[in-house]
């Protein structure tokens, strides 16, 4: 929700992205694969590739970190402010940060993370929430069942973001 400080969206379609701190909640793999699927839900509605590096330039930074972290927006303990994003940009464009002092699980328990990076994501492409409960950007967590987790207001708004990125 920060994309006001960033441009309105990526002038490219394939981003990079390297996944740094890790939270103790769950395994790396799980962490891995969620994240990875995070973003898959947001490359088939857009047309956007997503590779992951672990070079230090990637496009989008994915942290789990809490309280103050070195940017101007510190985390609030557990509740509250589950996470963050920056919205298309170079620098800290796109990075996305979890609060560690969150419960994170890939199921029901604590917050899903799958749910909270996809809405993350959008942010990180340029997406503002959505004043429509069904939207995955919506500005509050709901615990979606992850079969339909972007809504037809997202699909639409993801497209009119990046459809003439690939006029052939
Ligand atoms: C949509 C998310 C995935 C991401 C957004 C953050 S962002 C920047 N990416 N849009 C988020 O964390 N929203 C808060 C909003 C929020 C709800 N409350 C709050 C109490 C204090 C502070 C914030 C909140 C009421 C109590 C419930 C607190 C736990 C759930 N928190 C939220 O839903
Ligand atoms: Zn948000």
């Amino acid at each position: 929700e920060y994309s006001h400080i960033q441009g309105t969206r990526w002038n490219k379609n394939v981003l990079t992205y390297r996944i740094g701190r890790y939270t103790r909640d769950l395994r790396h793999s799980v962490v891995d694969s969620l994240i990875e699927s995070a973003f898959s839900v947001w490359a088939r509605a857009s047309g956007l590739t997503f590779v992951r590096t672990n070079s230090h330039n990637a496009d989008i930074m994915v942290e789990f970190v809490t309280y103050a972290h070195g940017d101007f927006y510190p985390f609030d303990g557990p509740r509250g402010t589950l996470a963050h994003a920056f919205g298309p940009g170079m620098g800290t464009g796109g990075d996305t940060h979890f609060d560690d002092d969150e419960r994170w699980s890939a199921g029901a328990a604590g917050y899903n993370l799958l749910v909270v990076a996809a809405h993350e994501f959008g942010h990180a492409l340029g997406l503002r929430h959505s004043r429509n409960p069904e939207s995955l950007m919506y500005p509050t967590y709901k615990a979606f069942r992850p079969a339909n987790l972007l809504s037809r207001e997202d699909v639409a708004n993801i497209k009119a973001l990046y459809s003439n990125c690939f006029a052939v």
